[in-house]
């Protein structure tokens, strides 16, 4: 590994080599105005109080949305992909959802091998477009389906089927009945011109299709047996009556766990299920929760559940998922070409890394952080642990998740001596945060505040460095607000709007330790710096000097 001249480092001319490096990532961890709403404030969280105060030259924010990590607008909240791909990359990428709106908006989308592909079923297969109905821009965005269906209209197709995932993580829950009406409205315009248009079948992300790293299959079975059988528990009449009866049913269900159900016409016969000959797209651009749907529907050879029966289809991703599987096979839309990351830069300079997360973070601080490619750079220089997961319950049961246990075995990996960066994501700021529930993200965030301490008591003890940075925020603000004033906003019944989702909010950076070299702080140049300035950063730390076109580093050295 070491000696490929391309991926060689200069040595940084002030900062020794050799320093051990804790790479903390907190995962939906941003800073926001201390209220009862920011479940980060709330909780006890005395380590990162400390780093805040008492080393102001060793602490700031940086930009975490946006542009600052390839995102259309500033209105855009980050995610784990894209901040995970700056954070790894060291470089800023236009994103998923930037190349989607370029390529549809040129019709550049119509004109590729992927759609292409797709007409294939034409002139008598269905259409069917399976995705997220959501705003959020995270995976899917509402107006892009929007004119992929006018625009597949155009191109000939006749019968098109929407299945649709209902969101309430990425916007507010009880939103999916703006977005379904919003799709009927579409499909009505459609209908208008002789498109046999409509919704076929329904579900919360959770519960149906949207599972991430093989958490849990069921949740794609679910998805199939819908979309495809045509089966479910639940039938209705039409996509607005289902959310409407299932939430009288069950007022406590969330849009995110709706249970799969499928749409059926008159005579009680399901309207859309895909049969041999049909076309299908999933139109989500990001790939995580994509990917496993996306094996079901492409591979001949597939055994994580009983598929029944495997429809003879034209399918295509919007976007490639996953580059190294070449899955699927047939895709809209190109995905960002991310290279030489940072890890790939640190073997070929000899520098051993551990990286560990629990399963639902696992592939954001691996695969992700690696430029969205799979395995590792080097079997003898990196090793990957994860630790499983909770399964089965939405994380607000046990906010807590894996963060001690991954502390605990950080530690020991950092005490071993054998790693120069130890790198881990702790998922709870995030995971519990997207729950709604404001009590049990901030016992997350006291979690996360504790796992912090195991690993930085154990930085102190070995003579390291630690860097705790984060991805996006998510826990620091659980509560809608007015947009102009910021002032938190109540429904209907007087009750505030919980908020499950990202935010724009900066997250913080901290860096320290006993070995961290005497006169290192951070730049006051660099105000708008943002998540693709960190790689920069901990490659310096390990003493060489950044690449030439990673964006700079946050760091100086003063006398
Ligand atoms: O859960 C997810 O898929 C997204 C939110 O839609 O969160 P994250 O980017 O943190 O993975
Ligand atoms: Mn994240
Ligand atoms: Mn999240």
């Amino acid at each position: 590994m070491e000696g490929d001249d391309k991926f060689k480092l200069a040595p940084h001319p002030k900062l020794p080599k050799g320093k051990k490096l804790m790479l903390i990532i907190l995962d939906g961890w941003g800073e926001q105005i201390p209220d009862e709403f920011n479940a980060i404030h709330r909780a006890q969280t005395p380590i990162m109080d400390y780093l805040k105060t008492t080393a102001p030259e060793k602490w700031r924010l940086l930009k975490a949305h946006g542009a600052a990590v390839g995102l259309p607008t500033e209105e855009d909240m980050g995610n784990s992909e894209v901040g995970h791909n700056a954070l790894g990359a060291g470089r800023i990428f236009k994103q998923g959802a930037s190349l989607v709106d370029t390529s549809l908006e040129s019709g550049a989308i119509y004109e590729g091998d992927g759609f292409k592909y797709v007409k294939q079923a034409l002139p008598n297969g269905t259409l069917h477009l399976i995705g997220l109905l959501s705003d959020g821009g995270v995976h899917s965005r509402m107006d892009q389906l929007q004119m992929l269906l006018k625009g597949s209209a155009k191109q000939g197709f006749k019968r098109i089927r929407v299945h649709v995932l209902t969101d309430g993580r990425d916007v507010a829950d009880g939103s999916s009945l703006k977005f379904v009406q919003m799709l009927e409205d579409t499909l009505g315009e459609l209908r208008q011109d002789g498109c046999d248009a409509q919704i076929a079948s329904g579900g919360g992300r959770m519960r149906v299709i949207m599972d991430r790293y093989e958490n849990d299959w069921n949740v794609v079975k679910n998805g199939w047996d819908a979309q495809v059988l045509g089966e479910a528990p639940h039938r209705f009449t039409s996509c607005l009556e289902a959310l409407k009866k299932l939430k009288e049913d069950d007022p406590g269900l969330n849009d995110q766990y709706y249970p799969p159900f499928v749409i059926v016409d008159e005579s009680g016969k399901p309207v859309g299920p895909i049969l041999d000959g049909d076309a299908v797209v999933t139109f989500n651009f990001r790939a995580d929760r994509m990917v496993m749907l996306a094996k079901a529907l492409d591979h001949e050879d597939f055994d994580k559940f009983d598929r029944v029966r495997y429809p003879k289809i034209y399918y295509a991703g919007m976007l490639l998922y996953d580059a190294e599987l070449n899955l699927p096979t047939h895709y809209l839309v190109s995905p960002p070409q991310i290279s030489e990351t940072s890890g790939e830069y640190l073997v070929h300079n000899g520098i051993k890394s551990w990286v560990c997360s629990e399963t639902v973070k696992f592939g954001h601080v691996t695969f992700v952080w690696n430029g969205n490619r799979s395995g590792q750079f080097s079997d003898t220089l990196e090793k990957y642990v994860q630790i499983p997961s909770d399964q089965g319950i939405s994380f607000d049961k046990n906010p807590e998740m894996k963060a001690i246990a991954i502390a605990e075995k950080a530690a020991e990996a950092f005490r071993s001596g054998e790693w120069d960066q130890v790198r881990v994501n702790i998922a709870n700021g995030d995971m519990v945060g997207h729950t709604g529930n404001l009590e049990a993200t901030i016992v997350g965030c006291t979690a996360t505040d504790k796992a912090i301490k195991i690993m930085l008591d154990t930085v102190e003890e070995v003579g390291g460095v630690f860097m705790i940075t984060a991805d996006h925020g998510n826990a620091e603000d659980m509560v809608k607000r007015n947009p102009k004033t910021g002032a938190p906003i109540k429904d209907k019944q007087g009750n505030y709007q919980i908020l499950t989702s990202h935010t724009c909010a900066p997250v913080p950076i901290a860096i320290g330790g006993p070995g961290l070299p005497k006169g290192v702080q951070f730049r006051q140049d660099l105000p708008n710096a943002g998540l693709a300035n960190v790689a920069s950063t901990f490659i310096n730390l390990h003493g060489f000097e950044a690449p030439a076109d990673y964006e700079p580093t946050l760091i100086e050295i003063v006398d």
